[in-house]
C-alpha cells in the first residue's frame, strides 16, 4: 500500500479534524410517505452529526429508513420534518457537491472504464484535463490500472464496484455517500472492497457515510456505527469501538473492540427483529 501524492490527496492530509463543526448536520428528522390508503413512517425524529473526515457506518433491519435518510442528505427526497446541512448550508434541493454510490454500479455499458469515470466530469462540466488527470490518479489508487478500455461486462463485479467509487470521487467531493455499495458481491470480493475502501478513506481524507446490512462491515469499515429500529427508523445506539484508522482485515477481525461492537450490534439487530 503506497501513500499517494497528486490530486487524490487534494483534500490536504487525511486529518480528522476533531473538533471542527459538523460536515453533516441532521436534526429531528422525520420522513413520512402518504397515500390515499396508507401512511408509513420511514423515518422518526433522527439526529445524526457527522464530523469532517469520519466514516459513518448506518446499520439497521431492511425498511428501516436509511436509504431514505442518505436522499434526504443528498437532498434527493425532502424532509417532511426537521434540518439537514451539509457544509454548514440548509440543504433545499440536490446537492452537486457530494459523491453518491449505490448498490448497483449504474456503469454505460457501451462505454470504457476511464470513459464511465469521466461521466462525472461531462454532467458537471469539469476542466477536461484535470479530470482525466483525476481518473488516471483513481484507476491507480483502485487497482484499475490495464483495465482502463475494459467494457462494464468484462470486469467483475468488485471492479465495476471500484469503477463507480472512481466516479463518485471524482469531482474530489468532501463527502461520499454510499448506500449498500457491496451488497451485491460475493463475501470473498466484499472483504477485498472493503479493505480498500478503509485505505481510500484514509488517503483521501473524504467524509464517508455509508449504508450496510453486514455486521462485519459496518464494525471493519466505521469509525462510529449508527444503529437504527425497525420502522419508523430511530436511532437506537451509536458504537464507537476505538479501533486505529489503518486495520488490517485479519488482525482487525480477532481484536476484542471489534469482535465486542460486532457482538454489540448483532444484539441490536436480533433484537430490532424480534417480533413485537
Ligand atoms: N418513495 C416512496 N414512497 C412510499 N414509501 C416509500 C418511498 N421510499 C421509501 N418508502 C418506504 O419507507 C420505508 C423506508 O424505506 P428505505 O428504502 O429508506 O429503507 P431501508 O432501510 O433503506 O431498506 P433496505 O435496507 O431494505 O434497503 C419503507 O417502508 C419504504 O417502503
Amino acid at each position: 500500500m503506497t501513500a499517494t501524492t497528486g490530486p487524490i490527496a487534494s483534500h490536504g492530509s487525511p486529518a480528522r479534524s476533531v473538533g471542527t463543526d459538523p460536515i453533516i448536520e441532521v436534526s429531528h428528522l422525520t420522513r413520512r410517505f402518504t397515500s390515499k390508503r396508507s401512511e408509513t413512517v420511514a423515518l422518526d425524529d433522527v439526529s445524526l452529526a457527522v464530523q469532517p473526515g469520519e466514516f459513518v457506518t448506518i446499520a439497521g433491519p431492511s425498511g428501516c429508513g436509511k436509504s431514505t435518510l442518505l436522499k434526504i442528505i443528498a437532498g434527493l427526497t425532502l424532509a417532511t420534518d426537521g434540518d439537514v446541512r451539509l457544509y454548514g448550508k440548509p440543504v433545499t434541493g440536490p446537492q452537486r457537491e457530494i459523491g453518491f454510490a449505490f448498490q448497483r454500479s449504474a456503469l454505460l455499458e457501451w462505454r470504457g472504464v476511464r470513459k464511465n469515470i469521466l461521466l462525472q466530469a461531462e454532467m458537471r462540466g469539469m476542466d477536461r484535463r484535470r479530470a482525466e488527470e483525476r481518473a488516471d490518479d483513481l484507476i491507480e489508487l483502485t487497482g484499475l490500472t490495464g483495465f482502463e478500455k475494459a467494457l462494464p461486462h468484462e470486469l467483475s463485479g468488485g471492479m465495476q464496484q471500484r469503477v463507480a467509487l472512481c466516479r463518485a470521487l471524482l469531482h474530489e467531493p468532501r463527502v461520499l455517500l454510499m448506500d449498500e455499495p457491496f451488497g451485491a458481491l460475493d463475501a470473498l470480493t466484499r472483504e477485498q472492497m472493503n479493505i480498500e475502501m478503509n485505505r481510500i478513506w484514509r488517503e483521501t481524507g473524504t467524509t464517508v457515510v455509508l449504508v450496510t446490512h453486514s455486521v462485519p462491515e459496518a464494525v471493519y469499515l466505521g469509525s462510529r456505527i449508527v444503529v437504527m429500529s425497525p420502522r419508523p427508523g430511530r436511532i437506537v445506539e451509536t458504537l464507537e469501538p476505538g479501533l486505529p484508522e489503518r486495520r488490517e482485515y485479519g488482525p482487525t477481525l480477532a481484536d476484542p473492540r471489534f469482535t465486542a461492537a460486532a457482538e454489540r450490534l448483532r444484539d441490536l439487530l436480533g433484537a430490532s427483529h424480534a417480533p413485537e
